[in-house]
């Protein structure tokens, strides 16, 4: 990845900076061998903070801008336009200052209202809880109380709903409203405080008659760190550290599931997915001081400002205008998310680690990615001076964000920060999202934002993978797409595929991207691309005792698939217990609803692998078709030892 864009005020500067420095003090930049040392050398010409004029900017917040967008949210509440209420009122509420605390409750009362038509009872309850908080005036408290009742009969919680009738009184004797209103709602209150005692009688008998109903199993949660026990870490001089498995690995084994050790959403996807975990928000907990970034709960809110966003707020609009890429975002975040004293603590046996040290720790331990291959020996000093300029930027926000308490620890963090800018170029990896276009039954997998995985970057390429990854947030999860034998290292792919790209400038790329030479076993054989397989078919026995020719992989609900035959209509089962998806649409819907990509893949792989009669598959184009058939048609070489080319049903 490059250090930054070409139009942001970054490389203009950088530019600038290089012309105005001469040979002589170039080539004593050039001879100097350490982070540290450059980066005093650069930070030292110029103040960036002076010639840039950076400044903290808060100019998402605004009262006005807040009023007009409650408006539009207001308007379209009385149309009864619900989710575009809550969009308006998600905006007005980013946009709102922090110390409008009570405007801020008014907006988190009418977004709850506009929740509770959505029959979103779970999150209008929080609102509530949020403009309660926040003051909410007591005048109209009576308002939210009634919500929260009428939120818990929707939720069926007779005993919380009559709880909250019963608040709803007293907080009748604050408001003012007309006598005649007040008793309006008095006597509504007061009709379901008689009724629900009643209801909920009855359904205390009636619950003492049934058996009880086993709780849903709850899904279980991400694992922090899982890795498949087959899984260790192999070295050779020219290929440095590699995964390799000391079992034989079945297809979809899932191989590894990784937390981060920093991620960091893209620009576009910062108001529509939470900065802390990465989940997708529809209904936004906000940072009180900037409206560039949204979290899906208190929990990472708090976790956010009270680490890395303390120091960033205020600075992602400068660092978006920089042009700067996603990877030095990352290289900052390493570290706003510690201490100045935590890198001070560890700086005395950074330079000294070894793997069986570091193998051991969590992923959050900065000494687990400090020694990731960075190719510094092969920099030119050129590379170098830029980096280490964005280094000096990446630090203004540090200082300028307060994270110095000692002014001595900057030249050593700025090192660091140039360090990080070395490894994440090679170490990092792009996190997607599995997105469904609009009208179309396709989903297709976008890229969301960077993260870096201290044992997934460990993995080296192979233009013949053996695993895929997809997320789940910002978790990556690592699933084998075909068998690999004991003793095999298991390849990641780092971009080109046999399939799609010819060798020379597969080769090309990853020399100059990864500074390698591939010699994986795509590459040494030299495999044709699939537009150069030829098109044998064969047939496959479909139940109802014919051949047919045309034949369908179907997704199931259940992550599992059955084949379909285009030809008589016949339905194979090919795993116990599967439900019958019927038609092209709704395998679709599923397909891209309810697994993520990487599981519909290897599944598909699997069955593929398991059905070694079969030789042409109409491979539905549910999602990217290249990673599809090249998955396939690996299955189909470890049986065949042919090439044989799939059909993609359009
Ligand atoms: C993400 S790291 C992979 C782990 C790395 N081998 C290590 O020792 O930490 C990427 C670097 O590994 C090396 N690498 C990756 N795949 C390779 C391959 N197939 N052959 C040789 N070197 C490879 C390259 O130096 C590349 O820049």
């Amino acid at each position: 990845m490059e250090t930054a864009k070409k139009d942001g005020f970054f490389q203009k500067y950088c530019e600038s900076l290089r012309k105005s420095i001469t040979q002589n003090e170039f080539n004593d930049f050039a001879q100097l061998d350490s982070g540290e040392k450059r980066f005093s050398f650069i930070n030292g010409l110029k103040s960036i903070v002076t010639e840039l004029k950076l400044a903290r900017e808060f100019n998402g917040k605004s009262l006005e801008r807040s009023l007009d967008l409650k408006n539009l949210g207001n308007k379209s509440f009385q149309k009864e336009s619900w989710n575009e209420a809550l969009a308006y009122y998600n905006l007005c509420y980013m946009a709102t200052p922090e110390s409008n605390e009570s405007e801020k409750a008014i907006i988190l009362a009418n977004r709850s209202a506009a929740l509770y038509h959505m029959e979103k009872y779970d999150l209008a309850l929080k609102d509530i809880q949020r403009a309660i908080r926040l003051q909410y005036p007591k005048e109209l408290m009576y308002k939210l109380t009634e919500r929260k009742a009428r939120c818990y009969l929707g939720k069926k919680d007779h005993v919380k709903a009559l709880e909250c009738f019963k608040e709803t009184l007293p907080a009748l004797d604050n408001c003012k409203l007309p006598l005649e209103r007040r008793q309006k709602l008095e006597r509504d209150a007061q009709i379901m405080i008689n009724l629900l005692p009643k209801n909920i009688e009855a359904e205390k008998k009636l619950a003492k008659g049934r058996k009880p109903v086993p709780a849903e199993p709850k899904k279980p949660a991400v694992p922090e760190f899982y890795t498949e026990k087959g899984l260790y870490f192999d070295y050779s001089s020219e290929e440095g550290r590699f995964a390799k498995t000391n079992v034989d690995l079945k297809p979809n084994t899932i191989v590894l599931v990784e937390k981060p050790h920093v991620s960091v959403l893209l620009e576009e996807y910062s108001k529509t997915h939470c900065s802390t975990c990465f989940k997708r928000v529809s209904v936004p907990v906000c940072c009180p001081k900037c409206s560039d970034v949204v979290f899906c709960s208190e929990d990472c809110e708090s976790s956010a400002n009270s680490g890395y966003h303390k120091y960033e707020c205020g600075f992602l609009p400068i660092f978006w205008k920089s042009g700067a890429s996603i990877t030095c975002h990352m290289a900052l975040r390493i570290i706003t998310q510690q201490s100045e004293e935590y890198f001070l603590q560890l700086r005395p046996e950074l330079d000294g680690l070894t793997s069986e040290q570091t193998d051991k720790l969590k992923h959050d331990d900065y000494r687990k990615i400090y020694k990731l291959v960075t190719h510094e020996e092969t920099r030119s000093a050129e590379d170098f001076f830029q980096r280490t300029l964005m280094a000096t930027l990446l630090n203004a926000c540090l200082t300028l964000g307060g994270f110095y308490k000692t002014k001595e620890a900057e030249s050593f963090i700025g090192g660091l920060l140039l360090h990080n800018l070395q490894l994440l170029q090679f170490n990092a990896h792009e996190i997607s999202e599995l997105q469904r276009e609009d009208d179309r039954d396709v989903g297709k997998s976008v890229f969301i934002g960077g993260g870096l995985y201290p044992t997934l970057a460990l993995f080296n390429h192979s233009c013949e993978p053996g695993v895929t990854r997809y997320y789940k947030g910002n978790s990556v999860c690592v699933r084998s797409v075909r068998s690999i034998a004991a003793g095999s290292m298991i390849g990641e792919n780092y971009g080109p595929l046999f399939t799609q790209t010819p060798r020379d400038e597969r080769r090309a790329t990853l020399l100059n991207q990864y500074r390698f030479s591939c010699n994986c076993r795509a590459c040494s054989e030299n495999w044709p691309l699939f537009s150069e397989m030829d098109d044998t078919v064969l047939r496959f026995k479909c139940d109802g005792g014919k051949i047919c020719s045309n034949v369908l992989l179907i997704p199931s609900e259940i992550n599992e698939f059955m084949i379909k035959c285009t030809d008589c209509g016949e339905h194979t089962n090919i795993m116990k217990g599967l439900k019958l998806v019927q038609d092209t649409e709704t395998m679709f819907k599923l397909a891209t609803k309810m697994h993520s990509a990487g599981e519909i893949e290897a599944a598909l792989y699997k069955y593929v692998e398991e059905m070694n009669t079969l030789d042409e598959v109409l491979v539905p184009p549910y999602r990217d078709y290249h990673l599809c058939q090249q998955g396939l048609r690996s299955c189909m070489l470890e049986y065949g030892n042919r090439y044989v080319k799939f059909v993609t049903k359009k």
